[in-house]
């Protein structure tokens, strides 16, 4: 962004005095358009940014290629009401000549860090007309005399169902992290299993897979990979369901309720699939040694390419916040308000039924055989739920009752509670929906056993991140809890580890498609590297400036009598 947040703030605050402003996107900082309705010329809409600051960056496809934008603004009626943000299509350019259209200044945004074949861009809007038909009117509408109508009575309720748009986004997003995270632990992988490197004696060099250390920065990412595509295919089909009923027009409870889960699962899986994956692809670099940072081996690409699903279609940090916002809201309606239910349409609160029980349970595993089920970090992390949501609601009725205002309660309330809660809800989904999967007897029993090992090493190693909490609730007690799981770990780590190139075959893209020299498929590391090395443009050329270096090079104290 190119202006500092106060300023900005300050101006927002001022634009919001003036009756005719509008902004496009909350969360973008150059986002602030207004739209007017005109009704004595012919039914139209004008579209406005007020100045440089209201323009909207970053939008895909926009920069160069583009020729109409979905535009979401606030739309003021004549009467000065402000209807709140809807999204209207605008024509920014000419499909003939790519020209921007009159009152519309439109451009590119320039490199970025990744995802250069994508022209973002940039768009300020000076009066220009758009058709009334043009607003996109499922969640509000203007009537031919101009006056406003939505089926919805409660303006929040339609700004959700407004942002219920950018639900499918962060599904798709999801499963685009899960992509990246294959293409760099299939690398990483193969490399790790052809790459040798020291030894139990002289004589004998091993491949460094056969590390404990490697496999346990490696395989639990392979285990991650098996989880979370499972889940973000079930997510998918969700939300199809979902986008069924709204063309269905179904307008019941479940089908608002199902809009609500989906809003709160995807809000949380985007984050953990794109942060799962950065970190990954981040572990695979250095799991690579130099080879890894070489632009060839497309490690850098892939990482630059995932970063930004941190970041779109919401911030990871600020949209983990819908989803606590979600289970703060289902506590406070069902349990504390004595009303009671178990169920939600998409089953991930179903286990909140039991919450008292569930909370009064302890970890009661005492040998490492009973721990390698991934039924034993589904029950820690019920318990990490239930925990976390309970600690999340005091500590927000906490901050109130010391007179702080919602904002600041909740504000207070993120680190260490709300936001840690919103993680460990969605791994607990993923992990359900992995385990629920791997025990089905549907699966064949040559495949059950690998799959249930991936899902009980993906759960028991998640859980390892969250030892400190499982401590500070009375979970665990005594060091024996923590032993048995990091043990648990290494020896699915080794178990897993001669399956590891067999499973990595199975996600891999075609060779042609991974492009990476020292992730080929035949393993050949050392054969394919030296040939793409060798066909680099210029690899075994002078460098062009050679002659200034040496036949051409000036003696030395030639040049200090013309200084
Ligand atoms: C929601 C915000 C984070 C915060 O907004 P507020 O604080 O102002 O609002 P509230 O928290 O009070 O929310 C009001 C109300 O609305 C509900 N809500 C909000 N969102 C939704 C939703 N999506 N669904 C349902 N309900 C929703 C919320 O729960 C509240 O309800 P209650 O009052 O009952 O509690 C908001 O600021 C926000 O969302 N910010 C993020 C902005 C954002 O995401 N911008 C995106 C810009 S576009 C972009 O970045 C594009 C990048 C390119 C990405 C490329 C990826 C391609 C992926 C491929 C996908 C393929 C699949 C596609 C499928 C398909 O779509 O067809
Ligand atoms: C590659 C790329 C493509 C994009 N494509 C599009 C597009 O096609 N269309 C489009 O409209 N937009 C697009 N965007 C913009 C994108 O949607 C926004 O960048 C994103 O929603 C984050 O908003 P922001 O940049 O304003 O971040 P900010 O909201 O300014 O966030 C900056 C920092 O402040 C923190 N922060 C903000 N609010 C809070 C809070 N309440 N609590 C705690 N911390 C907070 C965030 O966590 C973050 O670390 C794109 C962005 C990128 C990088």
């Amino acid at each position: 962004c190119l202006f500092d947040k106060h300023s900005f703030h300050d101006k927002r605050k001022r634009r919001k005095e003036r009756t005719d402003f509008v902004k496009c996107n909350k969360e973008d900082e150059l986002s602030l358009f207004k739209t007017k309705l005109d009704l004595h010329v012919h039914y139209e809409f004008i579209i406005n940014s007020p100045d440089h600051e209201a323009a909207k960056i970053w939008i895909g496809n926009l920069g160069k290629t583009a020729t109409h934008a979905l535009v979401y603004a606030q739309l003021y009626t004549p009467d000065g009401v402000c209807h709140g943000l809807h999204p209207f299509i605008v024509q920014v350019k000419d499909p003939k000549t790519l020209l921007a259209m009159p009152g519309v200044m439109v451009g590119d945004i320039g490199k970025k860090l990744g995802q250069n074949g994508l022209d973002n861009g940039f768009v300020l809007f000076c009066d220009v007309r758009i058709p009334r038909e043009n607003l996109l009117n499922s969640t509000g509408d203007i009537t031919p005399e101009g006056l406003y109508v939505t089926p919805y009575k409660d303006p929040n309720k339609r700004f959700g169902a407004s942002l219920g748009a950018l639900s499918g986004g962060r599904v798709g997003i999801t499963r685009m992290s899960v992509i990246n995270l294959k293409l760099a632990i299939s690398i990483a992988i193969r490399y790790s299993a052809a790459r040798k490197q020291f030894g139990p004696s002289e004589e004998e060099e091993i491949p460094v897979l056969e590390y404990q250390l490697q496999q346990w920065r490696l395989i639990p990412y392979l285990a991650a990979i098996f989880a979370l595509d499972y889940f973000s295919k079930s997510l998918f089909i969700n939300f199809l369901e979902f986008q069924i009923g709204l063309m269905m027009k179904d307008n019941s409870d479940r089908q608002a309720e199902i809009g609500r889960e989906i809003h709160a699962l995807s809000c949380a899986s985007k984050p953990l699939s794109s942060w799962t994956a950065q970190q990954a692809v981040q572990e695979c670099r250095e799991a690579c040694g130099g080879h890894g940072y070489l632009t060839m081996n497309r490690i850098g690409d892939i990482r630059n390419d995932n970063d930004p699903n941190c970041t779109y279609e919401g911030d990871n940090n600020v949209i983990l916040q819908q989803t606590s916002n979600y289970l703060l809201t289902w506590i406070m309606l069902y349990l504390f308000s004595g009303k009671s239910t178990n169920e939600s349409p998409l089953g991930s609160l179903n286990f909140l039924g039991d919450f008292h029980t569930i909370l009064s349970k302890v970890f009661e595993v005492t040998v490492e055989d009973e721990c390698l089920d991934s039924s034993v970090p589904l029950l820690a992390y019920k318990w990490l739920v239930c925990y976390l949501l309970q600690e999340s609601y005091l500590k927000i009725q906490q901050e109130k009752q010391m007179g702080k205002s919602d904002f600041e309660a909740k504000n207070n309330s993120q680190v260490y509670y709300c936001h840690t809660l919103a993680i460990a809800y969605i791994e607990l989904t993923a992990l359900q929906r992995f385990h629920d999967f791997t025990h089905d007897s549907s699966v064949p029993h040559g495949l059950q056993t690998v799959l249930k090992k991936l899902c009980a090493l993906y759960g028991l190693w998640s859980l390892s991140k969250h030892i400190a909490v499982l401590y500070q609730g009375g979970y665990f007690c005594g060091k024996k809890c923590t032993e048995l799981i990091q043990s648990s770990i290494l020896t699915l780590c080794s178990q897993l580890k001669n399956d590891a190139v067999s499973l990595v075959d199975t996600i891999a893209p075609s060779d042609f498609i991974l492009n990476s020299p020292i992730g080929k498929g035949d393993g050949e590391i050392y054969k394919n590297l030296w040939s793409a090395i060798l066909q680099g443009k210029g690899a075994l050329e002078r460098p062009s400036w050679w002659m200034t270096f040496s036949s051409d090079k000036p003696l030395v104290g030639s040049l200090r009598g013309k200084l």
